[in-house]
């Protein structure tokens, strides 16, 4: 008997030292375990010792902390159905499925009959695969750090050895938590540097096509989404409609994209409860969805994915969209993270649409104006000698890129013939740019021609570009340079010898390649004389004169340019053409015209629209026509400068004094009321002269 229990008491001996030989190389073998992939090659060698044929499964218990999906694995030696594994693999399975919970709350590891649990009826695959694997007896054992469960070993054996087991699963459960850390720390520099790169290519994003690239490849990589939509709140602040989704997915189903997607609407339940929360909120398709929407369930079976995450996109207090995901491992503060993001993108994208937009408007509406200026060249009327030799002119010198210099009283189409060269020109699909020198206070003509730097002087809240910048590879039509400020005159000098200028308040010079084309009324050499304009500024302008005559000296042309006239006005109030009388043209032939064209112009234009009959036959011009008056025997052998003054007297007694507005003198004559009061000023012209009688 002594014998007998000395025999038992040395085994069990043998087997203590058995034990903790083992339980020290698993130990000694554990030190070295790092990654998953380590910790397979120990675990199944220590268990392969304890069941060199048997199988084993490591459960971890996912994020959700409901279900348990495999961690490691090991077949064995038994043959098995493939597709049968690769679902069980696969699966999430229920924590609480009454078997997987017993052993979580069990201190001993739990031995189940397969087969006999299978007969109770429970409806799980594993035990399937395991009956499919010949797999009798199953041990679970819960794997737990400290007080806390991360998962549970699925072992097939028949015989247990509890002391092992616990050795072993204990130090599993160290091992996993650690890993399981590691790979968190790595899955959160992984998300990091994919939300940097996400950051950085949303910044570029300029058009619809950029942004899907950038959402659709992020999205699908950090939430492993199937399926994401973004959706845009139309102008009716009521639909939500697809305005984004990866069209690349289409491209591998049968499905056709608008069978998957339709349109929102901003008063469903689980519209209003995505803007309504600051987070992204999770809906179940069958639970929170009506499951019963043909296109959801489309969307379900396509993405394999029964869960929604949809999270609001919104600018400031802007409603503007929202993200509708498909997919699972989302993590919420990082969608809401890259929601903020897509917003300002979608925002920047919405305005470059619409830049865009005004851009193509403004493109045809340059067209537009261009065609009308090449008409207004077509519209040069006048074929007399005076005109042909200006022709002639315009010709020779309109392809060189020589200064032209038009001279002329005003009125007689300086600035049409401006315009005639400028479209003659290699320079022609530009706009040619027009300065008014004398419609424009002293202190803003040089902002006016060559733009300003903000807070370059008061009042500049913005940068301006200026005319010379904006005429670059065009012409620069200087109108009435002649009322050119003395000090403004340098600078124009300036730029044009050097060709290249600085911005008022600025520091940075701007080469240029600018025509020039000025044109005055007034007699550049008499100014020059009397030091009013600067000779060296006139030698570099007078490089090619062309003097437009007087419409009284070219009176051969006046019938053409009445008629041309009397067509135009007709035409645009929609009367038919009214018609000159002998008599009328006679009279328009004898006047002097001091306001040259303009003035014929607005005098035919008055006329059309105050004819009661389709025949013009006679004008009330401002005094009698013809060389009979004192006045006008007298004109012939005025300047210039002198008949514009008594013509101005003449019309603003008319007016009774009144320059601007309608009725006018600015009307009448035809040009601006800041011209007219400098023309006054500069002819020395008082109150007294126009109020006489
Ligand atoms: N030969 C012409 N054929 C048709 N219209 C003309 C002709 N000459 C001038 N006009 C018309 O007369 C008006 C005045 O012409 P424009 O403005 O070119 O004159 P200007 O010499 O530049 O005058 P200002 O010196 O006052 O600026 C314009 O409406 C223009 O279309």
């Amino acid at each position: 008997m002594k014998q007998f229990s000395n025999t038992i008491f040395n085994k069990e001996i043998l087997d203590k030292e058995h034990e903790k030989s083992f339980l020290l190389d698993f130990s000694n073998d554990m030190t070295a375990v790092r990654s998953r992939e380590d910790l397979a090659i120990v675990v199944n060698k220590a268990l392969r010792k304890l069941n060199p044929d048997g199988g084993y499964v490591i459960r971890k218990i996912n994020e959700d902390g409901a279900t348990m999906s495999a961690y490691l694995y090991n077949t064995g030696a038994s043959a098995f159905d493939p597709a049968l594994l690769e679902q069980v693999l696969a699966e999430k399975y229920p924590i609480n499925d009454g078997l997987q919970n017993r052993i979580l709350d069990s201190a001993v590891p739990l031995l189940f009959n397969v087969r006999i649990e299978l007969q109770r009826g429970y409806n799980l695959s594993y035990l399937d695969l395991w009956e499919n694997m010949g797999f009798k007896t199953m041990v679970g054992i819960a794997l737990r750090n400290g007080n806390t469960n991360i998962g549970l070993l699925w072992l097939s054996i028949d015989e247990i050895n509890i002391p092992i087991l616990q050795g072993i699963c204990s130090q599993i459960a160290i091992a996993m938590g650690n890993i399981m850390a590691n790979e968190d720390i790595f899955r959160r520099q992984a998300e990091q540097e994919l939300m940097l790169g996400f950051s950085s290519d949303i910044t570029g994003v300029k058009t619809k096509s950029d942004l899907e690239i950038v959402t659709s490849k992020t999205l699908e990589r950090l939430f492993n989404t199937r399926i994401s939509v973004l959706y845009l709140l139309d102008t009716d602040q009521v639909t939500l409609r697809p305005y984004l989704y990866d069209r690349q997915f289409f491209q591998e189903t049968e499905v056709a994209e608008n069978e998957a997607f339709y349109s929102l609407n901003i008063n469903e339940e689980h519209v209003k409860l995505v803007f309504e929360s600051s987070q992204p909120v999770l809906l179940d398709i069958d639970e929170n969805l009506e499951a019963k929407c043909l296109k959801l369930s489309i969307q379900r079976e396509l993405s394999g994915f029964n869960r929604v995450y949809a999270s609001a996109l919104r600018l400031g207090e802007q409603k503007l969209g929202m993200v509708w995901m498909l997919g699972d491992q989302v993590s919420g503060p990082i969608l809401q993270g890259i929601c903020a993001q897509i917003s300002t993108a979608v925002s920047n994208v919405l305005a470059n649409e619409q830049i865009l937009r005004l851009q193509k408007q403004l493109e045809d509406e340059n067209h537009y104006l261009k065609q009308q200026l090449n008409k207004d060249f077509e519209e040069i009327v006048g074929g007399g000698e005076a005109m042909q030799q200006v022709y002639r002119l315009i010709s020779l010198v309109a392809e060189s890129n020589a200064t032209v210099l038009l001279l002329g009283e005003t009125g007689t189409g300086k600035e049409l013939i401006a315009k005639a060269v400028h479209h003659t020109s290699a320079r022609k699909d530009k706009l040619m740019i027009k300065v008014n020198c004398a419609a424009m206070p002293a202190s803003l003509i040089e902002s006016e021609l060559f733009g300003h730097e903000r807070g370059a002087f008061t009042g500049a809240v913005e940068r301006r570009i200026g005319k010379f910048e904006l005429a670059n590879n065009s012409t620069l039509f200087l109108d009435e340079v002649g009322e050119m400020p003395m000090e403004t005159q340098v600078k124009l000098l300036r730029v044009l010898q050097e060709k290249e200028m600085e911005r008022v308040g600025g520091k940075t010079t701007i080469k240029l390649n600018v025509r020039i084309i000025a044109a005055t009324n007034r007699d550049l050499e008499a100014e020059v004389k009397a030091g009013r304009f600067r000779s060296d500024l006139y030698y570099r302008l007078n490089v090619f004169p062309i003097n437009l005559p007087p419409l009284r000296d070219r009176r051969e042309d006046i019938e053409s340019l009445a008629g041309f006239f009397l067509a135009k006005f007709s035409k645009s109030i929609g009367k038919k053409t009214v018609k000159l009388s002998a008599n009328a043209l006679r009279q328009l032939q004898a006047y002097l015209w001091p306001g040259n064209v303009r003035e014929l112009e607005h005098l035919i234009e008055r006329s059309v629209i105050l004819a009661t009959d389709p025949m013009i036959r006679e004008f009330f011009l401002p005094q009698a026509t013809g060389a009979t008056t004192d006045e006008h025997t007298m004109q012939s052998d005025l300047t210039l400068e002198q008949v514009e003054r008594m013509h101005i007297i003449q019309v603003l007694r008319r007016c009774g004094g009144k320059i601007s507005g309608i009725g006018g003198a600015a009307e009448i004559l035809g040009i601006p009321g800041n011209t007219i009061h400098s023309k006054m000023r500069k002819l020395g012209i008082t109150k007294a002269e126009y109020f006489a009688n």
